[in-house]
């Protein structure tokens, strides 16, 4: 967000995950940013955050939290319901109450990987896990509560902190001479500093005179948002290997494609969940950069944290 936003009260929900992380860097300065974590706001306690948001009725709430595990989620589906789910309708509710904008982020296996090409906010939805499922239900309840929402679908989220994809291939690769990672599941890897950053070029381009002030404005909708580019997993822990030769003493371990079916999860997993970001693109000006420029940045960043860690 640029200056202009300054008078923007944002509430930041989840502000110590990926994507929390990288909106309490690029906001702090840029807003009246109250970016709370876990323990200070619990979304598996509905009426806590309808307390939280309704004292303080943030022009904009801006919920990166969510039940993440994707294969625990099967075994926990009520808590991931009431994450993903029933506390998002609260914030919505709220919102729309008071007349604020919820920003709000949902996923690409809200799919079912079935489409040959990339997937467009109108093509039918078919979640194959407890995850994807709560995740389209929140979908659902936030654009039925009447008020301004902004629904970003994304991927593969990546950061050089939290948990992700990115660490785990890395600690993996410090540890085993062999990665087998699956190569029959493509989508587009994304970083969560790519997120933050095409989200506030968005909110920029909405606090126009019409601005969060229309209580239903007609850019109010769902929108995907990812990395260009697509992969498979298995593309993707290739790309972490090669760019990462420094960070791993010079180790290069073998990563070898596998197919899902030697890869046994919990949770089901689309074959295909790479997202068109055209609406995104012409709704708003806004794109984001290839996903491979984006790990190049991520590992940067991982780079820069080993340095000042290091005493
Ligand atoms: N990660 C991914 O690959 C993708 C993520 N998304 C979506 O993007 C958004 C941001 O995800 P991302 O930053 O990657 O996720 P993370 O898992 O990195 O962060 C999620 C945050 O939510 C918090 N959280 C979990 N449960 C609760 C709860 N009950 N109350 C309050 N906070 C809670 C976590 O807290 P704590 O730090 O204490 O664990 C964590 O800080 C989410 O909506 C997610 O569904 C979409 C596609 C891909
Ligand atoms: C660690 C590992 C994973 N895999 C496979 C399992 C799985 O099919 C794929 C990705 O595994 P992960 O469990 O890390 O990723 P996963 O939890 O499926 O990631 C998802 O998270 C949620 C929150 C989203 O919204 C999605 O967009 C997506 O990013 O890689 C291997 O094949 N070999 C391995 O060694």
């Amino acid at each position: 967000m640029n200056g202009a936003g300054k008078e923007r009260r944002v509430l930041l929900l989840g502000a110590n995950g990926q994507l929390g992380s990288e909106f309490r860097t690029l906001l702090q300065d840029k807003c009246e940013l109250h970016a709370l974590t876990r323990a200070e706001a619990d979304l598996s306690k509905p009426e806590q955050l309808r307390k939280i948001v309704a004292d303080l009725e943030p022009s904009i709430i801006l919920n990166a939290a969510a039940y993440t595990a994707v294969d625990k989620a099967e075994s926990e589906p009520e808590l991931a319901e009431l994450v993903n789910t029933k506390t998002p309708a609260v914030l919505a509710a709220e919102a729309a109450r008071y007349g604020g904008l919820l920003v709000h982020y949902s996923t690409d296996y809200v799919f079912d990987g079935s489409k040959a090409s990339p997937w467009i906010e109108e093509d039918a939805t078919g979640p194959l896990n407890v995850y994807g499922k709560t995740k389209l239900a929140g979908e659902q309840v936030i654009a039925s509560q009447g008020g301004a929402y902004l629904i970003f679908r994304t991927s593969w989220v990546f950061a050089p902190h939290g948990k992700n994809f990115l660490l785990t291939i890395l600690r993996l690769a410090r540890e085993r001479d062999r990665l087998t990672i699956v190569a029959d599941q493509k989508g587009a890897p994304t970083s969560a500093l790519a997120i933050a950053r095409a989200t506030a070029q968005v909110l920029d381009r909405v606090s126009g005179p019409e601005g969060t002030n229309s209580r239903s404005p007609d850019w109010s909708g769902i929108y995907h948002l990812t990395c260009a580019g697509e992969t498979t997993w298995h593309g993707f822990a290739e790309a972490i290997v090669e760019e990462a030769a420094d960070l791993l003493d010079g180790r290069r371990p073998e990563v070898a494609p596998i197919p899902s079916s030697q890869f046994p999860t919990p949770a089901r997993r689309p074959a295909n969940s790479v997202l068109d970001n055209g609406k995104l693109r012409h709704q708003f000006g806004v794109a984001l950069p290839h996903w491979r420029q984006a790990l190049v940045e991520a590992m940067a960043g991982l780079r820069f944290g080993q340095e000042v860690a290091r005493p």
